[in-house]
């Protein structure tokens, strides 16, 4: 089948170059000519592992194109998948503004029967939208579909290749054999339902999620008190099926351009229907406040940050991304220069993007985990690349003025700290070595 993907972010790169793999033409559209340009030279705008030699691959065999002409795509594609922004209003709404844009251009191109499959996540009754908009724009016939997408940012290939389900949301059953054929090979667990409940689908499986991980934290937040070991718990807890293990990782919280947007647009979806969602809204507030912890941990143990040096490892949302929409990592910044502090930042990969989108004089950019650490008051850990893990931390811990390591993500082990010198405090777990006397436990007694 031909296809068009409109949008070359995470979701339309990734599903554009994997239905390559199941023997489909695919071209990827973006307004943006810059995108198409480098992805033309086969580099990709996204750091994504993996994603790079699966164009090179697909361009030279000549399954995969870049295009900024959405006209011509769209007239030699048998399907049209929208996979275009849908970032949160000041209102926390979806903005629906690029969708809806994409939609009138689909529909003003097309020049015979298309089917127009949306893979961005739409709020409930989006794609009776979408089709009212295409519609028109186009006397032509035309299907609606919506596919929701659940791929993740870092895995997102195997994600794709490999889902635990894949959800069809149609109206018309003519579609279903089409959409089967598309996911070959990918899985046999395929929903078919209406187009509403496929959007719903999407919102509930994020806020569920967000859910898991605001509830892990709240408890982190109480273990610390009572001097349990959230980890612990998390692995007792995660063995009952019903429960299952993923996503009970205590941390700084969630964030991400998804979770954030789409709990605070679920919420405004069930406003819209006078219902008030009150335990997203407490899942959101937990988890704003949950990235605070680390500046209380920070006070406890070097008091005030004023002309104090931090060390920050991770500005990414995640290991293995770029990505630094509605990181934690940018309000902990933020705030530990407004107290003052002189903050030596360190992220692998996602430095630069951080960089574009905030700087101040206070910061130092350093190029390797170590010398964040050097001279440093504390050294605040917010993403867990794995590159962290290999760093020696007894000679690091020495170059340090004050030996503390603040490990927002649980990353190391109490045997991986001991003998090291450091003074380590984590999240939902018993704080080890140093002198200072932060002892959570201590203070509940
Ligand atoms: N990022 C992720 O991991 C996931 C995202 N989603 C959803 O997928 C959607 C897309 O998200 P991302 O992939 O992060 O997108 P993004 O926001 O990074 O990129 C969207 C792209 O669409 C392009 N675009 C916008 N309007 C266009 C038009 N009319 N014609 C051509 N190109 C146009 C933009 O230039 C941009 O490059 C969102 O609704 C998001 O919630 C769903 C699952 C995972
Ligand atoms: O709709 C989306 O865009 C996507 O959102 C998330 O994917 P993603 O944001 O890429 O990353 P996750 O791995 O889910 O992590 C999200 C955030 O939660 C945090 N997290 C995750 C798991 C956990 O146990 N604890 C925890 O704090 C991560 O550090 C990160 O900040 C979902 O996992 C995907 O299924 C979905 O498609």
């Amino acid at each position: 089948m031909k296809l068009t993907v409109i949008g070359t972010g995470y979701v339309g790169l990734v599903s554009g170059v994997c239905f390559t793999l199941n023997g489909n033409h695919v071209v990827c559209v973006d307004k943006d000519e810059e995108k198409i340009a480098k992805l033309n030279q086969m580099e990709s705008p996204i750091y994504e592992p993996g994603i790079e030699a699966l164009i090179e691959m697909n361009l030279r065999e000549g399954r995969l194109a870049f295009s900024s002409d959405l006209g011509e795509s769209v007239r030699r594609s048998d399907i049209v998948i929208l996979a275009v922004g849908t970032p949160s209003l000041p209102s926390g709404e979806a903005n629906l503004e690029y969708i809806e844009n994409a939609a009138a251009e689909v529909g003003q191109a097309m020049d015979g029967y298309k089917i127009i499959m949306t893979k961005s996540t739409v709020p409930v009754g989006t794609n009776e939208k979408i089709r009212q908009i295409i519609a028109a724009n186009t006397p032509h016939p035309f299907d609606i579909v919506s596919a929701p997408e659940f791929l993740r940012e870092g895995s997102a290939i195997r994600d794709t290749l490999h889902p635990d389900r894949i959800i069809i949301g149609i109206d018309n059953p003519k579609v279903e054999p089409v959409m089967r054929e598309l996911h070959q090979g990918f899985t046999d667990k395929i929903v078919v339902t209406d187009i509403r409940s496929a959007e719903m689908i999407k919102y509930a499986s994020n806020a569920f999620l967000a859910t898991k991980i605001s509830f892990i934290n709240e408890i982190a937040n109480i273990c610390e008190k009572v001097g349990a070991d959230v980890t612990e718990v998390a692995e007792g807890m995660g063995l009952d099926k019903r429960i299952g293990s993923s996503f009970l990782q205590a941390g700084i919280g969630y964030g991400g351009s998804c979770f954030p947007k789409d709990t605070k647009a679920l919420i405004q979806i069930a406003g819209n229907v006078d219902y008030e969602f009150k335990l997203l809204k407490s899942v959101v507030e937990v988890n704003t406040d949950q990235r605070f912890m680390i500046l209380d941990k920070l006070h406890e143990s070097i008091g005030s940050l004023a002309g104090a040096m931090v060390g920050v490892w991770g500005l990414a949302f995640k290991p293995n991304t770029d990505d630094v929409r509605e990181s934690p990592a940018r309000e902990i910044v933020e705030a530990l220069v407004k107290e003052g502090a002189i903050v030596k930042v360190f992220d692998p990969i996602a430095a630069d993007n951080f960089r574009k989108q905030y700087d101040h004089p206070q910061i130092r950019w350093c190029t390797l985990p170590e010398e964040a650490a050097e001279g440093s008051d504390a050294v605040t850990l917010l993403t867990d690349w794995s590159v962290f893990k290999d760093i020696d931390l007894a000679k690091m811990a020495s170059t340090m003025r004050r030996p503390i390591l603040i490990d927002g993500r649980n990353l190391y082990t109490k045997a991986q700290i001991e003998g090291t010198g450091l003074e380590y405090h984590s999240v939902g777990r018993p704080s080890l070595g140093g002198l200072s006397g932060y002892s959570p436990m201590a203070t509940a007694l």
